[in-house]
């Protein structure tokens, strides 16, 4: 069993979870983990479970000019300077169509900001005709720039666990 994780991240917070996310998914599957950037645009038929993930921006997934925002606050070059969530799964989702999928973000947890990137993205994902496997995730962030909230990380890892258990061996004919 394959795993593919993506990740967007701005300040380093979304990409910390998703190398916690992939320490989970080790324990039962093969995973390979990508900056978005550098994700490939066709993901190939042995991949068996994609887990897909950045900040929320703006109530959802990033957008240029929400990049170009994040930049102009921070101290060091962003770790993703490139393309962004949406931009990745426009161009490989295609590849995705039948796969099972799951969708993380982080987020600010604040009653006036209800969006969030991995509900934008499990949307896009279901569209795109692909299987979510469970319901789209949130990590919590105390600022902009992080930090993530204390076990935030520890529970990353127990989800990326749980998700091998929700994944199916791939039929043997
Ligand atoms: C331009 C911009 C817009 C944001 N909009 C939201 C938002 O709508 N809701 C929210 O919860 N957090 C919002 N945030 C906070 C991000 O979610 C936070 O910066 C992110 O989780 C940090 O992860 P990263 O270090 O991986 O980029 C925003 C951040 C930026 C820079």
């Amino acid at each position: 069993m394959r795993a593919l994780v993506v990740y967007e991240s701005m300040f380093g917070n979304t990409r910390a979870v998703a190398t916690a996310i992939a320490r989970g998914l080790a324990t039962r599957m093969a995973v390979d983990v990508f900056e978005v950037g550098a994700a490939p645009d066709r993901v190939d038929d042995g991949v068996d479970l994609v887990v897909a993930g950045g900040p929320t921006h703006a109530f959802s997934m990033s957008r240029p000019n929400t990049r170009k925002s994040a930049a102009d606050q921070a101290d060091e070059p962003l770790v993703s300077a490139g393309r962004g969530l949406r931009d990745w799964l426009d161009a490989a989702g295609p590849t995705l169509r039948g796969r099972a999928v799951a969708t993380f973000d982080t987020k600010i947890e604040k009653a006036y900001l209800p969006g969030s990137a991995a509900r934008s993205a499990h949307k896009r994902l279901r569209r795109l005709g692909c299987r979510p496997v469970a319901p789209a995730e949130n990590f919590v962030v105390l600022g902009t720039a992080g930090p993530l909230a204390d076990g935030e990380l520890d529970r990353a890892t127990r989800w990326g666990e749980h998700l091998t258990t929700l994944t199916d061996e791939p039929a043997t004919v």
